[in-house]
Formats: C-alpha cells, sequence, structure tokens
C-alpha cells in the first residue's frame, strides 16, 4: 500500500522527509516483529516505551517509522500526536474498515461478557449465520479458533482480525469488550450495531482510579456507537434495568435503548424463574411475544445472561423459536461452573468467579441446592486489583463451611502477601484454612469431602495455566481436581 494513501486517513501529520514515493508492506507495532518493507509504528507502553526499539524495527527492515515524539532514525519519521490514537485509525483504514461488512455485537460489563457472547454465538449459529466470536476464551472464525493474550486485543491485531472474518464471510461477529480496552482505544474505529452491558461491580480498581472511573470506561462502548438511525440496520443499546449504572450508560449513547431485567420494569423480561439443581426455568417476556425458557445453566445471573442475550438477538431479527432451541440446547461454558464428575459421591464445580460479586453468585447458587457442606477453595491473582480480595476472602467465609484460601495467580507478587491481604481483615473467630500450594489446597478439599458435599474451584475456569512470576507453568483446576478424586478413590 502507498504509505501517502494510508496517511490521508490522519489530520496534520508531519514527516521528516518526503514519502510520497513509499509503499509499505503492513503495519507493525512490535519491532521483533517487524518484516523488510514494514511500517513501524511506537506506542508508548505501560512496561516499555517503542520509541525504544526504533534501531531494532530499522535493523529488521522497516521503511518508515510512526512516532509521536522525535526519534533517532535514518528513516522517514511520520510525527502525529497521538501514536496509540493513530494506530487504530490506520489499522481500520489499512484493513479497509472491516467491521462495516458484518454486523457487530460488543459485550461489556463487569461479569457475564463471555458468557454472553457464547449465548450469542450458539443462537446465531443455530439461525445459521457464519459467527466470529472474540473474547477471553479464544478468537474464533466459524469454528477455527485461535489463542488470544487479552481479552480485548490491541487495535491492530482487532482490526487484522475482523479482516480475517470479513475474507471468511462472517456475517455476525460478537466481542467481549473489557474496560482497560476501552479507555486505551483499542476498539477506536469499531462499527458496533449492538452493544450490550451486562453489570457493574468491583474489580480492576488497580487500573480505574475508582468505581465512577470503571462506569466512565465501560460508557465509552455507548458513546462510540456511530450516529445511524437507518431504518434497515438500527444500532441498539442492551441494557439492564435492574442495574443502576445503566442510567450513565443510556445518557451516553445516541442510538435506540432495549432494556432487560427481572425487577424493574423492562422491554425483554424474566418472571416464574425456578432455581433448580440441574438448570434453570423461566418465563421469557419480549415485545415480539413470551417464550418459555428451559436452561442447563445455573443461578439468577445466568438468568440475566440468557436475558441479555435475547434482547441483541431479537434486536437482531433472530426468532424466539431459534432463541429458546439455542437455550436448551446448550451445555456450560467452558470453565464456568463446569462439574468435574469422576462419579464420586460429592460435587465439584470448577468456576471463573474472580471478582467478589461473581464469587457471591456462585456461592448463593450453590447453597441453594446444597444437601451438605459447602467447601470453596479460592485466592486472587496478583498484580491485580488489591482491594477486592479482603472483600472476597468474606464473602468465601459468609458462604462456605469450608473455606480453604490459595493461589491464583500471584504474578509478581508474593502469594503469601496475597493470602494475608485476604485473610487480615476476617474476624477472629472465622473458620478457614490457608494453602497457598493451589494443588495441594484442591487435594485438601477433596480428601476431606463427604457424600453430598459441593466443592466451588473458584477464579481460574478455563485457564490451563498458572502464573508464577512471570513464567506460566501448566495447571488447569479441572485436571487437578480429577487426578484429586481418583487418588482418593485408590487410597
Ligand atoms: C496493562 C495493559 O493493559 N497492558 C497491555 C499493554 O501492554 P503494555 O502497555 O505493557 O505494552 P508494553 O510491553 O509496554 O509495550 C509497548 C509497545 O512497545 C512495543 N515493544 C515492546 C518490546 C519490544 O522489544 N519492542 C517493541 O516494539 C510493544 O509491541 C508495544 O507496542 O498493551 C499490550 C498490547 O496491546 C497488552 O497485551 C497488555 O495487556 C496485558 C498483557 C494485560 O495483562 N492486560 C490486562 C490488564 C487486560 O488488558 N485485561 C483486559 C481484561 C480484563 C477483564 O475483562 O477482566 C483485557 O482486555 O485483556
Ligand atoms: N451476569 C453475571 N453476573 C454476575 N456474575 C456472573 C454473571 N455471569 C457470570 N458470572 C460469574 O462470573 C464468572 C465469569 O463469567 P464470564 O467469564 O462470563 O465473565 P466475563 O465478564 O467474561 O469475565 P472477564 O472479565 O474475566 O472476561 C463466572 O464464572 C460466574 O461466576
Ligand atoms: N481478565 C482478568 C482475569 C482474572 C483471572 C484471575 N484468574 C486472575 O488471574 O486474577 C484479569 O486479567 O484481571
Ligand atoms: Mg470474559
Amino acid at each position: 500500500m502507498k504509505l501517502e494513501e494510508l496517511l490521508s486517513c490522519i489530520p496534520f501529520y508531519k514527516t521528516t522527509e518526503n514519502v510520497s514515493d513509499l509503499n509499505i508492506d503492513k503495519i507493525v507495532m512490535d519491532s521483533r516483529k517487524v518484516k523488510p518493507g514494514d511500517l513501524f509504528i511506537c506506542i508508548s507502553g505501560y512496561t516499555v516505551d517503542g520509541h525504544d526499539f526504533v534501531n531494532q524495527a530499522e535493523a529488521n527492515g522497516a521503511v518508515a517509522i510512526i512516532a509521536e515524539k522525535p526519534v533517532d532514525s535514518k528513516l522517514p519519521v511520520i510525527l502525529v500526536p497521538d501514536s496509540k490514537r493513530a494506530l487504530s485509525i490506520l489499522a481500520v483504514k489499512y484493513y479497509d474498515n472491516p467491521t462495516g461488512k458484518f454486523s457487530l455485537i460488543g459485550v461489556t460489563g463487569t461479569n457475564g461478557k463471555t458468557t454472553v457472547t457464547y449465548l450469542l454465538e450458539a443462537i446465531f449459529k443455530l439461525a445459521k449465520q457464519k459467527t466470529g466470536v472474540i473474547g477471553t476464551l479464544h478468537i474464533k472464525i466459524d469454528d477455527e479458533t485461535y489463542p488470544v493474550i487479552n481479552t480485548t486485543p490491541d487495535a491492530l491485531s482487532l482490526q487484522q482480525t475482523f479482516d480475517k472474518m470479513a475474507k471468511q464471510h462472517i456475517e455476525q461477529a460478537i466481542m467481549e469488550v473489557s474496560s482497560h480496552a476501552l479507555v486505551q482505544g483499542r476498539v477506536h474505529g469499531c462499527d458496533y450495531d449492538i452493544a450490550v452491558f451486562t453489570n457493574l461491580s468491583q474489580d480492576h480498581l488497580d487500573f480505574h482510579k475508582d468505581m465512577d472511573d470503571y462506569l466512565r470506561a465501560k460508557s465509552l462502548l455507548f458513546a462510540q456507537m456511530g450516529n445511524h438511525y437507518d431504518t434497515e440496520k438500527r444500532k441498539y443499546a442492551v441494557l439492564n434495568q435492574d442495574e443502576p449504572a445503566s442510567e450513565l450508560l443510556k445518557q451516553s449513547t445516541a442510538q435506540h435503548v432495549i432494556t432487560y431485567g427481572i425487577d424493574r420494569d423492562a422491554q425483554v423480561m424474566a418472571s416464574d424463574i425456578e432455581l433448580g439443581a440441574t438448570g434453570i426455568y423461566f418465563q421469557l417476556k419480549t415485545p415480539i411475544g413470551n417464550i418459555h425458557i428451559k436452561s442447563k445453566l445455573m443461578g439468577t445471573f445466568n438468568v440475566y445472561n440468557m436475558l441479555a442475550a435475547s434482547a441483541a438477538a431479537i434486536v437482531s431479527n433472530i426468532s424466539l423459536d431459534t432463541i429458546q432451541e439455542a437455550f436448551e440446547q446448550i451445555e456450560g461454558v467452558n470453565g464456568r461452573f463446569e462439574p468435574v464428575n469422576e462419579g464420586q459421591s460429592f460435587a465439584v464445580i470448577v468456576d471463573y468467579a474472580h471478582t467478589p460479586d461473581s464469587l457471591e453468585n456462585v456461592l448463593q447458587t450453590v447453597k441453594e441446592f446444597a444437601k451438605q457442606r459447602v467447601f470453596v477453595v479460592v485466592g486472587c491473582g496478583g498484580d491485580r486489583d488489591k482491594t477486592k480480595r479482603p472483600v472476597m476472602a468474606q464473602i468465601a467465609v459468609k458462604y462456605a463451611d469450608k473455606p480453604i484460601f490459595t493461589s491464583d495467580n500471584p504474578r509478581t507478587e508474593d502469594p503469601m502477601a496475597i493470602l494475608e491481604d485476604m485473610t487480615n481483615g476476617l474476624d477472629n473467630d472465622a473458620t478457614y484454612e490457608v494453602i497457598a500450594d493451589r494443588k495441594a489446597a484442591i487435594h485438601e478439599a477433596v480428601n476431606q469431602a463427604a457424600d453430598d458435599d459441593i466443592i466451588v474451584i473458584a477464579g481460574k475456569g478455563h485457564e490451563t495455566y498458572q502464573q508464577i512470576g512471570h513464567t506460566k507453568y501448566d495447571f488447569d483446576d479441572r485436571e487437578v481436581a480429577r487426578q484429586a478424586i481418583l487418588a482418593k478413590e485408590r487410597a
């Protein structure tokens, strides 16, 4: 591509020399990945500054540099005021605005994003649409999956993925949009047709100043929906009416709003909810009719997830029959309320609850049908929100008969210091165990469990590693639990 044509989307840039004859192969933001002919864009990160790697990009064959401050280079340098902002705009231009070529749903909120995207994928697939999914579990294009580092990828990888989706004729893309991504502009230039909000509760207060700041981050998704009132392709904000935070999101969008809820009057509602030990039943009331829903998912929180997905599906012209059938067919989501069953006489459930609200929801759900004791094996991630640690410990002690505090992903923190943050505020008479080694903690819970007890192993869900320091070691809660059960049976 001609560099000048690519740059036509950027106003008032400056160049150190004339670039009108220059062609670039592709845009690259990591100097280590530059190949001859590439354009290297310098991004100031949280860890390092991409401007410090210009020489490496040059040595790897870059033909030009985009920077937001002067750099020492023999190559032509294009100076922009904000290279992170320029990155997303250039990526959209380079990949020819891929999200204009299919319908795009963005899902944001503290909890439930992965679940809602999974539900929507199942619905659209049943409606015979070709789907693309981007989120915590993977990138999935039709039936092909690719690994991910972030829930929402950086702007360049994102537009590249969308381009791949467009080339494979994806009709409906569904993605999780994290608050980090919104603040960092990773989704600038995405043309959302529908933006879905699940809920807001405490998380990421290491990154966001306070809960207001966190909510403001979420509101960016709704503010970024374009202004199209085209009746052929309406845009919708799907909001949780029972969630006070939705009020600000409503104010943030100029688009149509469709609400869902259980407690307060909404356009898409659930009533006559029955929460069983093997699933949920409820009446789904919508502007286009009412249906009965039967699902193997568990807990009131999953009723909310199904409401959010139903509302987004309805405004995408999916029939109620399809929604009903999709929900009935769906097995659990990978690592969310996932049972580990080796025929043992007690239940083991692996869940991705890593926030106070999700932990409370899961334990409440389990308590509702527990015949005997509830165990919880839980820790908190290192290099993440420290303020959620004592709250999660309080919740564990409140709901579980046997809380066992352990390590999640300690990352660069001392595991014992994280455990102290968790347990420091607990009452003196609180009963719990601390076993820092996660494998040992899971084995202990399994060994102690008697008939009809329930063990919840929370926090890591689908993760197949444990990050200690900068190293990721193989670790899968489900596999470790399975081995523990088998070892107990052998003993
Ligand atoms: C705090 C944060 O958001 N960090 C993200 C950020 O990393 P960073 O700013 O540290 O990047 P950096 O290492 O300083 O690099 C800066 C620039 O220099 C370049 N570089 C670097 C080294 C080199 O040799 N050469 C070079 O050119 C890099 O390619 C980059 O362009 O930009 C990276 C690329 O986009 C992200 O992968 C990374 O996410 C890290 C892995 C992360 O853990 N993020 C978490 C907090 C996060 O974003 N989580 C949310 C989900 C949260 C939730 O839903 O609960 C998510 O969307 O994943
Ligand atoms: N609507 C909900 N409200 C509260 N808790 C929920 C909800 N849906 C799921 N959960 C809980 O949160 C955990 C994570 O769910 P899910 O992976 O769907 O959320 P997420 O928003 O994608 O999380 P992440 O921010 O890590 O990507 C689940 O394992 C469950 O414990
Ligand atoms: N997207 C979340 C995932 C947390 C998962 C939990 N296992 C942890 O490591 O804290 C984060 O990066 O904060
Ligand atoms: Mg997720």
